[in-house]
């Protein structure tokens, strides 16, 4: 079901390609997120000067938004290499042991989800992180010992949509922590407008304008959204994407002029007529939708609760005054939907 979303956030597998050629080198191509690259330009900047290690660097935020595409972007402006690995790949010790001792001065270690790494993984980081050292142990049985190792000077860059997932002594242990906001339409229509330019695309201003706003604020998805109504405009339009082929082609995706699709309906739709407007627990809304519960709650609900159409309340997911509008219904008085929310504790 939601590997057919066009709108998902998550990356899916054609997009590779695409986004190799697309994705931004350097922090004057990174659009957006003006308070984090100003932030990062400069701790880059003094890491660049003093010759040391930036610090480490935790990035959250929804997916889509661009921590990998930065965690690459600070490799490169500190001009180091960067070695990417994941939470799950991680399984054991010595796994990240050997990751460890082939960084050189400086580099960047890139963990990707990395709420998912193992308690015992977890447990070898602290000391690299903190005093770039490590203890692996040598042998086994009663003969094992361990031994110190020192490692150079490097830059852990943790990426997650999950903050909230990790443990408080790792988290302690990041100098920078930076946070991903959704992107405005203004930001989405420089990036539409980049990536179109690159790939040789014709996009008129107001195309990518339209595209920006169906896009819930996620570049991932703004670039899909271009090539699907590029294959559009090429068929229909001319090869020329207005305004006019923009919405034709995103009406045939069902993508609405919220930028909602299939899925955010139904979710909103279900808390509306299953459960009366909620408020609902995550579990049952997952299983009434027979979707994952953490799909709904790192991909689908982040937007619908920052544009404020969802409300999450003590006791669960609430369907807002403008959700029931959108999908056509009179909202119940605000007193009823106060009482709900008041009871809830919010
Ligand atoms: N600030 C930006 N400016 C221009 N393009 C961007 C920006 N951020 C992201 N993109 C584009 O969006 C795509 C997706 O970004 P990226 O893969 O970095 O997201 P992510 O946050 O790592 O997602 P996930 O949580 O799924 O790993 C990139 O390939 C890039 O082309
Ligand atoms: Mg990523």
């Amino acid at each position: 079901m939601t590997e057919a979303r066009i709108i998902t956030s998550a990356a899916q597998l054609d997009d590779e390609a695409l986004e190799a050629s697309i994705r931004p080198r350097r922090l004057d191509e990174y659009l957006g997120q003006q308070t984090v690259r100003e932030q990062l330009s400069i701790y880059i900047e003094a890491a660049r000067r003093r010759g040391g290690a930036l610090d480490h660097v935790l990035i959250f935020g929804p997916p889509g938004l661009g921590k990998t595409t930065l965690s690459h972007v600070i490799a490169n402006e500190l001009g180091v290499n960067l070695r990417s690995t994941s939470g799950p790949v991680l399984e054991r010790a010595g796994d990240l042991a050997a990751l460890l001792t082939n960084l050189e001065k400086n580099d960047v270690l890139f963990v990707d989800e990395i709420h998912r790494l193992s308690p015992v993984v977890e447990e070898v980081l602290y000391p690299a992180m903190e005093d770039f050292q490590i203890d692996i142990m040598i042998g086994e049985g009663p003969a094992a010992r361990s031994i110190k190792l020192d490692l150079p000077p490097f830059t852990l860059i943790g990426a997650t949509t999950r903050a909230g997932l990790l443990t408080a002594p790792l988290r302690d242990r990041f100098g920078i922590v930076q946070r991903l906001e959704f992107y405005s339409p203004d930001e989405l229509t420089a990036i539409v407008r980049r990536s179109a330019r690159i790939l040789g695309i014709d996009c008129e201003i107001d195309g990518a304008a339209e595209i920006a706003r169906r896009s819930r604020g996620t570049p991932r998805i703004a670039n899909r959204l271009l090539r699907r109504v590029r294959d559009y405009a090429e068929v229909r339009a001319g090869g020329r994407i207005t305004p006019q082929a923009a919405q034709a082609a995103m009406d045939m995706l069902k993508v609405d002029a919220e930028g909602f699709d299939e899925l955010d309906r139904r979710l909103l739709a279900t808390i509306i007529d299953a459960f009366d407007g909620g408020p609902v627990g995550v579990e049952s809304l997952a299983a009434a939708l027979s979707e994952d519960r953490g799909t709904l709650e790192d991909v689908v609900e982040p937007y619908l609760i920052q544009q404020g159409f969802l409300i999450r309340t003590a006791r669960g997911r609430m369907a807002a005054p403008r959700a029931w509008r959108h999908l056509g219904r009179t909202p119940p008085p605000r007193q009823a939907m106060m009482g709900d929310m008041f009871e809830s504790g919010q």
